[in-house]
C-alpha cells in the first residue's frame, strides 16, 4: 500500500521556489496497478521518488507498505526501501559484464542480511528470472539480450527482496511495441498476485492497462 495526503514539494531556483508538487493526495492499494500520466515536467518522476521514499524533501503525509516516513531516519528509510519496494527505470541500468542471474543477485549481495549465504541468494535470484520468463537466459550477458529481456532482467531484480510495492519510471519508453506489451502483462500480473503497482508513463498502452490513471497538472492529480 501507498498513502499519500497532501504532499507537497519545491525545488530552489537559486532563491526562488518551484512548486511541483502541490496537495497531492494517491493512495494505492495492493492488487492495484496505478498509472500516472502528465506533461514533461509536471513532476511524475519527482512523485514517484517521495512515493518510494527515496526523496524525503517534501511536506505532508507519506506512508510506504504500512510504515509512516516521517520522522524515520536515513538508515531506517533505507531499510524500508530496501525491504518493501522495487524500482524499475527506462534505462535498465544492469551491469554489462555480468550475468543476467548476477545482475538479478546484485543487491541481494551487497545487503545480505543475517547469515544469508551466496546460494541462497542464487535461488532467489534464479526464482525472480523465473518469474519474468526468463529462466533460459540466466548466464546470458545484457549484450546478448533484446531490449525487452533486458527490462524483464531489472524488474526481476527489482522483485528480488518480494517487495509489496513496485515503482516504475517509464518502463517502455525505450523498448518496442511486443516488448513493452510483455512489460505491461508482467507488471499486470504483479498487481493481480496482490503487489502494489505505481507506474509513470507517457504511453497509452500503459495507461489503458492500468487500473486506474491519474493526470499530474499543474501539481495536482486528478
Ligand atoms: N533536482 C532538481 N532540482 C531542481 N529542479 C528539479 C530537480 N528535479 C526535477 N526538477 C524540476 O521539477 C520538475 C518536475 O520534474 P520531474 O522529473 O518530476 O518531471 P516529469 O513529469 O517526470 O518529467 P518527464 O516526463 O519529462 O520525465 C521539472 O520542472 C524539473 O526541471
Amino acid at each position: 500500500m501507498i498513502r499519500l495526503a497532501g504532499v507537497t514539494k519545491a525545488f530552489r531556483d537559486g532563491d526562488r521556489p518551484v512548486p511541483v508538487l502541490r496537495g497531492i493526495d494517491l493512495e494505492v492499494r495492493p492488487g492495484e496497478l496505478v498509472a500516472i500520466v502528465g506533461p514533461s515536467g509536471s513532476g511524475k518522476s519527482t512523485l514517484l521518488y517521495v512515493a518510494g521514499a527515496l526523496d524525503r524533501d517534501f511536506a505532508g503525509e507519506v506512508e510506504v507498505a504500512g510504515t509512516r516516513l516521517a520522522g524515520l531516519s536515513p538508515r531506517a528509510r533505507a531499510e524500508l526501501r530496501n525491504r518493501a519496494v522495487g524500482f524499475v527505470f527506462q534505462s535498465f541500468n544492469l551491469l554489462a559484464g555480468m550475468s543476467a542471474l548476477e545482475n538479478v543477485m546484485l543487491p541481494g549481495m551487497l545487503r545480505r542480511e543475517g547469515a544469508e549465504g551466496t546460494a541462497a541468494v542464487r535461488a532467489r535470484a534464479a526464482e525472480a528470472l523465473a518469474s519474468v520468463g526468463l529462466a533460459e537466459k540466466a548466464r546470458a550477458t545484457p549484450a546478448h539480450l533484446s531490449g525487452g529481456e533486458r527490462q524483464r532482467v531489472a524488474i526481476a531484480r527489482a522483485l528480488l527482496a518480494r517487495p509489496q510495492v513496485l515503482l516504475a519510471d517509464e518502463p517502455t519508453g525505450n523498448l518496442d511495441a511486443v516488448s513493452g506489451d510483455g512489460i505491461i502483462r508482467l507488471f499486470q500480473r504483479m498487481a493481480a498476485g496482490g503487489m502494489t503497482v505505481l507506474v509513470v508513463t507517457h504511453e497509452e498502452r500503459v495507461s489503458e492497462a492500468a487500473s486506474r490513471v491519474l493526470h499530474l497538472e499543474d501539481g495536482r492529480l486528478r
